[in-house]
């Protein structure tokens, strides 16, 4: 193959864990690189905080303390972002480098699901694009699947573990017997938790790359306010006990779906089927499913964080590029999408509600009544044994609405016979 176009030139901001993976890659694949590309990959510039070693030769590139003026150099072609945040640095710097006419290659799910519209529309009035596989379930090309391979379908429904942190924290649950308390602290010594680990407990992250998925999957501009959140912290270990019981495991699931009630968005801990695909994910590892009307059901699986799958992913993108390939941001021009309807209901399903009563007579008959009256039929019921006054209850109940099973839990509260807080989950056919 001839060589004939120039090398394409990057700037890359942020040298941790993802930086540090381009700039290996960059380094140790620069023929095979070339060879598929057609040209060349160079980097010209890097960016971070501090000049510190970083057990890479970062000597052959010049450094720019501020990622600004390394987005506004005129002497790269592509800024790669990769340091984080969705304001300050990074999206100043992201503004930056599409107002001085360059592509954008990010790993940043914050950023576009808080400004993923403008920044696109930024993009497009420059006749540039910002592409993001790493941004969403990291070395798993879910992004190219949506935007490329599957762009002639009508999209049905996506759903997904993506979240690698939740999902190792509950496999060890099930796994070892600790407690939701230990596994955390178990993350944090490992390194697993973003900056803010509420982004990662807290559904937060997931539901950033969940936004972004249901943009490209309908057409949509990214509504990362609408997607219903809710994190792992209350799951018990009886939780993922009773669970498993019936057959089941917990996961931090993902669900986007347009339905006639308008676009569905939600990131909740749900039960799925334990020998589904996503019941048997295990560890940190994520797993997509994605639902066509012509394609069916298409499942990807694989590491969705970490030095070598996210600066993989990141890759994937510069080389898209270094090639010619320019899919719009969110797989249609940004000026088309249009503004999502967030559905005025969830979709109904079975709940899992478990509760801690007063062992006393007619407890549990006052919590069957307060089901009842709210329109929530009781599929199975389980208390186990236990010591003292307080008894555990489980109850699975058969398809029911969300604001059915919101009304039961907040009758629930004025019987005199609930101790804490109920813990309702969906049940998700997946
Ligand atoms: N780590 C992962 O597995 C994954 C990460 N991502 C995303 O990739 C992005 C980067 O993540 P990761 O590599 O883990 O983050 P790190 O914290 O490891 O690295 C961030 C880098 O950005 C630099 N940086 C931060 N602020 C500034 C600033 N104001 N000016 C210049 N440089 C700055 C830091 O510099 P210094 O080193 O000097 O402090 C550091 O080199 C994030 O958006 C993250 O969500 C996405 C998927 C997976
Ligand atoms: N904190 C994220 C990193 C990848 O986005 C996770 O645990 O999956």
């Amino acid at each position: 193959m001839t060589q004939s176009l120039p090398p394409l030139r990057l700037g890359i901001a942020g040298l941790g864990t993802v930086g540090r993976g381009v700039v290996r890659i960059v380094q140790t694949h620069g023929a095979l690189i070339a060879a598929r590309a057609g040209r060349r990959v160079e980097i010209v510039a890097v960016s971070a905080r501090s000049q510190k070693d970083r057990g890479i030769d970062l000597s052959a590139y010049a450094f720019e303390a501020d990622p600004v003026a390394l987005a506004q150099r005129p002497d790269i072609d592509v800024f790669v972002e990769v340091m984080g945040g969705h304001e300050g640095a990074a999206k100043a710097a992201t503004e930056a480098a599409i107002a001085s006419g360059k592509d954008v290659v990010t790993a940043n799910k914050a950023l576009l699901a808080h400004h993923g519209q403008a920044l696109a529309l930024a993009a497009e009035a420059k006749g540039r694009v910002i592409r993001f596989e790493a941004a969403v379930a990291g070395g798993i090309p879910v992004i190219k699947a949506l935007t490329e391979g599957l762009a002639g379908n009508a999209m049905k429904r996506v759903m997904g573990v993506m979240n690698g942190t939740c999902n190792y924290i509950l496999t060890r649950m099930e796994a070892t017997g600790q407690g939701y308390n230990v596994l955390f602290d178990e993350c944090a010594k490992l390194g697993y938790l973003e900056a803010d680990p509420n982004l990662d407990v807290g559904g937060i992250d997931a539901g950033h790359k969940l936004s972004l998925l249901s943009s490209i999957a309908f057409g949509t501009q990214v509504a990362f306010d609408a997607v219903e959140l809710q994190g792992i912290q209350n799951i018990l270990l009886d939780d993922i006990r009773m669970a498993k019981d019936l057959g089941y495991r917990i996961k931090l699931l993902g669900v986007t779906q347009m339905t006639g009630r308008g676009l569905e968005q939600r990131m909740t801990p749900c039960l799925v089927p334990a020998d589904s695909p996503l019941g048997q994910l295990q560890g940190g590892t994520n797993m997509v499913v994605l639902e066509g009307d012509s394609v069916g059901q298409i499942v990807m699986r694989g590491p969705g964080a970490g030095e070598g799958p996210t600066a993989s992913a990141v890759m994937g993108d510069v080389i898209d590029l270094a090639r010619g390939t320019r899919v719009s941001t969110f797989g249609q021009p940004a000026s088309t999408l249009t503004k999502a309807i967030p559905a005025k209901a969830q979709a109904p399903s079975a709940w899992y509600l478990r509760m801690t009563l007063l062992d006393k007579p007619g407890a549990l008959a006052k919590i069957a009544t307060c089901l009842g009256e709210a329109g929530v039929s009781i599929d199975q019921m389980r208390q186990n044994g236990h010591e003292g006054i307080h008894a555990p209850v489980l109850i699975v109940t058969h398809k029911a609405a969300p604001a059915d099973i919101a009304d039961a839990v907040a009758r629930f509260a004025g019987t005199g016979v609930l101790v804490g807080e109920p813990v309702a989950l969906r049940i998700e056919e997946v």
